[in-house]
């Protein structure tokens, strides 16, 4: 079954076009990629996608099922998950209780008391683990490298087992020996079955990483395909010189 498709992308902020009638597809179960120089619409599409703004036109579907005009909470239900640039964790929450946060209560009587069966305690350190850092489970978060912060962010967002992750920006201000973790485990991830769609401006880590990539300028998809296609495109090179 196809994965994340879009048709008739379209989003304008008063008189700004961010999105121009985009239509773009992304294979499930591989790395993708969506780059492309600053302004040229790459947040919006997340946002558009995860439901967090409305697109002015244009239809989602997911897996088969159409996700247009779908509150963040329904995307996220049908499998789709999603990190922030700037990284949203709570400053002052430890990292254990980051992660159990970051779990919708299930019963009603969780929801009522807000509490935290041992299963999703246990599941909270399985992917601290993952992450590398289980032993910063009392620290609070804030007290995290920027780096470490991204991870217990993604941590968050696996904790839900989403089958799809859009990533923004995760090398982001990360030092070099947390990239190289963080590229790790998008790999382990997606050998597990997850697929992933990262926007990323790093772009080595985008060419080793990516098996898709989809290059965006000015709202609009320029160029999509391999790395090895996109790295030699002229329309990709123009847009990036600005020529
Ligand atoms: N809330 C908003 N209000 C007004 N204009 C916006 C808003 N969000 C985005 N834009 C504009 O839409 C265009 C696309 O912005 P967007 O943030 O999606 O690009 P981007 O490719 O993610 O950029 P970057 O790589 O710098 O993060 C830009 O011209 C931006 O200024």
């Amino acid at each position: 079954m196809s994965g994340l498709e879009i048709t008739g992308l379209s989003k304008s902020f008063g008189g700004v076009c961010a999105l121009d009638d985009v239509s773009v597809a992304f294979p499930h179960g591989k790395i993708n990629a969506l780059i492309g120089p600053n302004g040229s619409g790459k947040t919006t599409f997340f946002n558009c996608v995860t439901g967090m703004i409305r697109a002015d036109s244009g239809r989602i579907t997911y897996r088969g099922q159409d996700l247009t005009g779908r509150p963040p909470h329904r995307i996220a239900r049908a499998g789709i998950g999603r990190s922030f640039q700037l990284c949203r964790v709570f400053p002052r929450m430890t990292v254990l209780d980051n992660l159990l946060c970051a779990v919708q209560p299930r019963t009603l009587r969780a929801k009522a008391g807000r509490s935290h069966s041992r299963a999703e305690t246990e599941r909270a350190r399985h992917w601290l683990t993952r992450m590398g850092i289980d032993h910063l489970e009392r620290a609070e978060a804030q007290n995290l490298s920027w780096g470490q912060q991204k991870l217990l962010e993604l941590a968050g967002v696996l904790m839900s087992e989403p089958e799809t992750i859009l990533l923004d920006e995760p090398a982001g201000g990360v030092n070099p020996a947390l990239i190289d973790r963080i590229c790790a485990l998008v790999s382990e991830l997606n050998a597990e079955g997850r697929t992933f769609l990262v926007v990323e401006h790093n772009m080595d880590l985008v060419m080793s990483l990516s098996h898709h990539i989809v290059v965006f300028d000015r709202g609009w998809p320029i160029a999509e395909g391999p790395p090895s296609a996109i790295r030699s495109d002229e329309k990709v090179l123009g847009a990036y010189l600005g020529v």
